[in-house]
C-alpha cells in the first residue's frame, strides 16, 4: 500500500471492529483457549520457569476472550493486575483472583474488577504485559479502542523505568504489513502479537 493510500487509524479500527461483530460464539471460545495456551507459554519464557506478574485485561464483546488466559495465568502461580479506568485517562491496577467481582467502568464500556487499586508502584514489579489492541502491524504499531489509556499508561510506565515486554491480544487477521498503520507521537509500539494461533515477536 503506498502512503497515499495508508488508512486512517480510525479506519482501520471500524473495518476490524466491524469484522469482530461477525464472529460467532464459537469461534470466540476457539480463539480463547487459543490465547490461553500461547500467552501462558510466553509468561512462562519471560518468567523463566519462576512466577511473576503480569498485566492483563479482561476481554469483552467481541474482543479476543482473555478470563482463560487469565485463569491459567493465575493457576500457574503468576499474579495478574487487571486495569480500571480512572479519570483523565489514567489506569489504576487490581490484582485479580478466582472470586474476583467485575463492575462496569464509570468511563468505557467495559467490566473492570472490583478491589484494592494499585498504581505505578505495583506496575514496576511486572515481567510482561498482555494489552487490548483491535490491529497491529508487523513494525510493531498498535492502535486500541482509541481511548488514548494505554498509550499514556506505557508512557508513564517507561518514564518509571518498566522495560518489560509487552504482547498485544488480537485475532490473526488483525495484524497487518508493516508500516500499515499511522504513527503518532504519543504511540507506543509493541514487542509482540498474541492471537488464537501463536505469539509472533516483532521487535
Ligand atoms: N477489555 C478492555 N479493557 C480495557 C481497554 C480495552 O480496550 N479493552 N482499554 C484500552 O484502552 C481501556 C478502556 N478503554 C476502552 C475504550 C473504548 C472502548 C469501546 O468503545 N469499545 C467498543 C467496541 C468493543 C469491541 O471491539 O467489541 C464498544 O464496546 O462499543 C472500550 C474500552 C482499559 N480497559
Ligand atoms: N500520552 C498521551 N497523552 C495525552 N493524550 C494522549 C496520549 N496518548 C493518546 N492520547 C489521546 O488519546 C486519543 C486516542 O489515541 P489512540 O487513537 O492512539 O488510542 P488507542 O491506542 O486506540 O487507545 P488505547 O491506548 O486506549 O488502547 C488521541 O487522540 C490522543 O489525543
Amino acid at each position: 500500500m503506498s502512503p497515499q493510500t495508508l488508512q486512517s487509524k480510525d479506519e482501520i479500527r471500524a473495518r476490524h471492529r466491524k469484522i469482530r461483530t461477525g464472529m460467532q460464539p464459537d469461534a470466540l471460545s476457539a480463539a480463547a483457549s487459543g490465547i490461553a495456551r500461547h500467552g501462558l507459554s510466553w509468561a512462562a519464557a519471560i518468567a523463566d520457569g519462576a512466577t511473576a506478574t503480569f498485566t492483563a485485561y479482561l476481554g469483552v464483546a467481541h474482543e479476543p476472550p482473555t478470563l482463560p488466559l487469565i485463569t491459567a495465568l493465575h493457576g500457574a502461580g503468576h499474579k495478574v493486575l487487571l486495569p480500571v479506568c480512572e479519570p483523565d485517562r489514567a489506569l489504576s491496577w487490581v490484582y485479580w483472583d478466582p472470586d474476583c467481582e467485575f463492575v462496569r467502568s464509570r468511563y468505557a464500556p467495559i467490566k473492570e474488577p472490583a478491589g484494592e487499586r494499585h498504581g505505578l508502584e505495583a506496575i514496576r514489579e511486572v515481567a510482561g504485559l498482555f494489552l487490548p489492541a483491535t490491529a497491529v502491524d508487523l513494525s510493531g504499531n498498535r492502535i486500541g479502542q482509541g481511548g488514548g489509556y494505554y498509550d499514556k499508561f506505557l508512557a508513564d510506565a517507561e518514564a518509571a523505568g518498566l522495560q518489560a515486554p509487552r504482547a498485544a491480544v488480537i485475532y490473526d487477521s488483525e495484524l497487518l504489513p508493516a508500516s500499515s498503520i499511522p504513527v503518532e507521537g504519543f504511540d507506543r509500539p509493541v514487542d509482540a502479537v498474541l492471537t488464537p494461533s501463536g505469539l509472533v515477536r516483532l521487535t
